[in-house]
């Protein structure tokens, strides 16, 4: 049998940080309470047979959410053999309450006081003998982030957990003892001995779950009610105060004689900047412009530097090696292709007309970005001119001959594929299916890394527990919580731990509402095809990122409001109680590996779920029914294909939102494999790229795309979280049926009015799109429905116990 040690501890104070430097493992960590939702075990390094649990963050042994109850149920029910309590040496008052309840478990404890680093550079001193001696348990001093004293820290709950026992040093006052002793000997005089005092506090409080797992019998229950009412006749409060109250009296000796603070009653650092970052009417702008520069450093600076690199790069053409030679050929290609295009022209016309011209010409240009070609005049004197640069260049200047040029792997494989003598259908999967498909989402890894490099560090240095607080002002003006931020800050990264993070909402309607909005937030799964539309169709603009994060955001509010004018989800928002971290300057190996953590996990599933997507989609669009029976295509004629087919069938649903065509149709229904198939799926559907992408939309159309495919149902193993999560098939339904309904409604409108503004109105369509608009805001404005009964009995007011 393994040795187990549970680590636990309140949110926030390091619990995963440690757990992760003990067992080598890689769990999430974030600056705020909360992260943890789910026990992780892990072995612990260089020790056989010692398993380390990592528990969600809890305050006392009394949850109100889901994630607590997991935390409580495995101390309580499965007993780990040791635990290791971490303490946030910041906040030892508040650390300490769980403390002097943990050690009442008859579990082995030993108190690890954590953030040391932090405690130390306040210039504060804490007493651990004086400590150990008042709480009855070994105390050590750890930094979980620096490293220090972890493996000491954990050798010593190993060793308590081997020989140690715990006893607590706390009593209540006499009235309390005197019931507690009678219920004991009433009620638990034949559980372990261990244990007894622990269930006798809790009987004493009236504990819901414990009365309802002990199940006694109406004879006790009596008797030891009888015992309560007496003490707290005598002490004038309700029991379960009682019990609080003389545990922070208690605290609060112990703290008196263990803790010397230097910096009292000074604002911290922290409380400074958040002076600023949560004022009433600056946090929302600081909020909108770091989102914004975060979109922007990584999508238009930094990320499309090296996405063009690996788009046009290592997945094209091929590059210049370090770059060398290649604004120079860029330059020599420009003036030779404008200049041939005229002497084109020329000579057309000469062939036209039987003579050449003599005065202007017309010719064809071609818009390099969107490959739209215009008929231009050009003048004789300027035919001339064009005529000397082609002689001069002679023929197409060969980018080789400016530097050194490194072909794209599509080159390599295609002419690889040659010499090998590969049969058509063979080059054709690899080089237009996979390499095409596969090859799309890889180029998009360097902007999703410097993505989830900003993300990380605006997680780990506490800046995101801000936002949760500065939106919570917003959200309640409409009736919602700003608890509900949380599971979709979380959800930037992957909407799946985003949805299991609505666990930490207490009221069951609120939850439900959150596991159905999370995802509109665009994961760092969508995040490719947000680019790609940004890229193809907006030229680029860092704005279209943004503007989709917040289109996200109106989408979760507005939804939020609808929704809770409903009878389904009416009634008062939970409280909203988070006690905001400390900033604190993330360490680079940190925000490194949760950046490279999530990465990792893109570029994995570019290996597996979309490889294989791609596959299937190769297939089915270069194969089809011709007239001479079923063969493989050729590129033009992609139309025959069974994907076709089957896409023409859906796409006319699309229509109405401007884009309906097979191919856009067929991406969007990949999307739910994965959210990364869109970008996959357009690279095999358009061959010509980009340039094929921005002649197929217009502006309303990609952008009423783009907002279909962010809001709509998410990913297949997100709706199977939305399934977990809601433990409902009529939930999960409701939550998909409503997710699609909103995404096409407001794709409608997006288009509809976007086209008529820009000039292409389409008077039915304008009509559906106003209607939809008028609905939606009658749902905003209409007044409330009653709530219906609220079906849990969670109690508010976490912080208060
Ligand atoms: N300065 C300092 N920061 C730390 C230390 N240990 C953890 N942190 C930071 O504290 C924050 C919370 O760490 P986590 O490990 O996620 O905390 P947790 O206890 O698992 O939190 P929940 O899962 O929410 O209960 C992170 O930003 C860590 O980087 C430490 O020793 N010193
Ligand atoms: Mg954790």
């Amino acid at each position: 049998m393994d040795l187990r040690i549970a680590l636990a501890g309140n949110p926030n104070c390091g619990k995963t940080t440690l757990f992760n430097s003990l067992t080598g493992s890689n769990q999430f960590v974030g600056n705020w309470p909360g992260v943890t939702v789910e026990k992780k075990e892990g072995k612990l390094k260089k020790h056989d047979g010692v398993v380390i649990t990592d528990l969600p963050g809890i305050y006392s042994l009394s949850p109100y959410t889901l994630e607590e109850v997991v935390a409580r149920n495995y101390l309580i029910c499965e007993r780990p053999d040791g635990i290791l309590n971490i303490v946030d040496g910041t906040n030892l008052e508040r650390n300490l309450y769980l403390t002097t309840q943990l050690v009442e478990l008859g579990i082995p404890v030993v108190v690890a006081i954590n953030m040391m680093d932090v405690v130390q550079k306040n210039g504060d001193k804490i007493n651990t003998a004086e400590l150990s001696a008042a709480l009855g348990c070994k105390v050590v001093e750890i930094s979980a982030l620096k490293g220090t004293g972890v493996m000491e820290a954990a050798e010593a709950a190993v060793d308590a957990a081997e020989n140690g026992k715990t006893v607590p040093m706390h009593t209540f006052s006499g009235t309390v003892e005197h019931a507690l002793a009678h219920i004991e000997e009433a009620a638990v005089h034949n559980m372990p001995e261990e244990q007894q005092r622990w269930y006798a506090i809790k009987l004493f409080e009236r504990d819901d779950k414990v009365l309802e797992q002990m199940q006694l019998e109406k004879t006790i229950l009596e008797h030891i009610e009888t015992d309560i009412r007496a003490a707290e006749a005598e002490m004038d409060d309700d029991a379960e105060s009682i019990i609080t109250n003389e545990r922070y009296i208690y605290i609060g000796e112990v703290i008196k004689k263990c803790l010397r603070r230097k910096s009292a009653g000074k604002l911290s650092h922290s409380d400074k900047i958040d002076k600023v970052v949560t004022n009433r009417f600056l946090g929302l702008p600081i909020f909108a412009v770091i989102m914004f520069l975060v979109y922007y450093l990584s999508m238009v600076t930094v990320g499309t530097a090296a996405t063009d690199w690996a788009n046009d790069g290592l997945f094209g053409d091929g590059w210049h090696l370090f770059g060398i030679g290649s604004s120079a050929y860029g330059k020599a290609a420009e003036e030779y292709g404008s200049a041939a295009l005229i002497v084109e022209g020329y000579n057309a016309y000469a062939e036209e007309n039987g003579a050449a011209p003599t005065g202007d010409f017309p010719y064809l240009s071609e818009d390099e970005e969107t490959l739209e070609v215009t008929e231009e005049t050009a003048t004789y004197a300027e035919y001339t001119e064009a005529l000397a640069v082609v002689e001069k260049y002679g023929e197409a200047p060969e980018p080789a001959a400016y530097g050194i040029w490194v072909p794209g792997i599509p080159v390599l494989v295609g002419s690889g594929l040659e010499k090998a003598g590969a049969a058509e259908w063979l080059a054709g999967l690899i080089n237009d299916g996979i390499v095409a498909g596969v090859g799309a989402v890889l180029g998009f890894v360097p902007q999703m890394l410097v993505l989830f490099l900003l993300l990380a560090f605006l997680e780990a240095c506490g800046y995101m527990a801000r936002i949760a607080f500065v939106l919570d002002r917003v959200f309640r003006k409409f009736g919602l919580s700003g608890k509900s931020f949380i599971p979709m800050l979380i959800g930037t990264g992957c909407g799946i731990p985003g949805i299991m993070a609505s666990r930490t909402i207490e009221n069951e309607r609120d939850r439900r509402m959150t596991i159905m909005t999370t995802t509109f937030i665009p994961c760092g799964a969508k995040v490719p095809f947000i680019s790609m539309i940004a890229g193809a169709i907006f030229g680029g603009s860092a704005w279209v990122a943004t503007s989709a994060y917040f289109v996200g955001m109106a989408a979760v509010i507005i939804s939020g409001i609808m929704l809770k004018k409903t009878k389904k989800f009416a009634g008062e928002p939970a409280p909203f109680v988070m006690e905001l971290p400390a900033y604190h300057l993330p360490t680079v190996g940190n925000v490194l590996r949760s950046m490279w953590e999530r990465g990792w996990s893109f570029i994995r599933k570019a290996g597996t779920i979309i490889l294989l997507s791609t596959i299937l989609v190769w297939f089915t669009t270069y194969f089809g029914f011709t007239s001479e029976g079923f063969r493989m295509l050729g590129e033009e004629e992609l139309a025959q294909s069974l994907l076709a087919a089957v896409g023409s069938a859906v796409a006319w649903i699309f229509i109405p939102l401007g884009w309906g065509n097979w191919q856009a149709a067929v991406a969007s229904v990949t999307g739910l494999v994965a959210k990364e198939n869109i970008v996959g799926t357009m690279g095999i559907l358009y061959p010509g790229g980009w340039p094929e992408i921005a002649e197929n939309f217009s502006m309303a159309a990609g952008y009423s795309f783009l907002v279909f495919n962010l809001l709509c149902a998410p990913c297949f193993a997100a709706i199977g979280a939305i399934r977990r999560e809601m433990n409902n098939a009529g939930w999960t339904w409701f939550a998909i049926g409503y997710q699609c309904l909103l995404a096409y409604g407001v794709a409608l409108m997006v288009y509809q009015i976007g086209s008529a503004f820009a000039g292409n109105l389409n008077i039915i369509g304008l009509i559906a799109a106003v209607l939809v608009l008028v609905l939606m805001i009658y749902m905003l404005f209409r007044p409330c429905k009653e709530p219906t009964r609220l079906t849990t009995g969670v109690k508010s007011g976490k912080m208060a116990a």
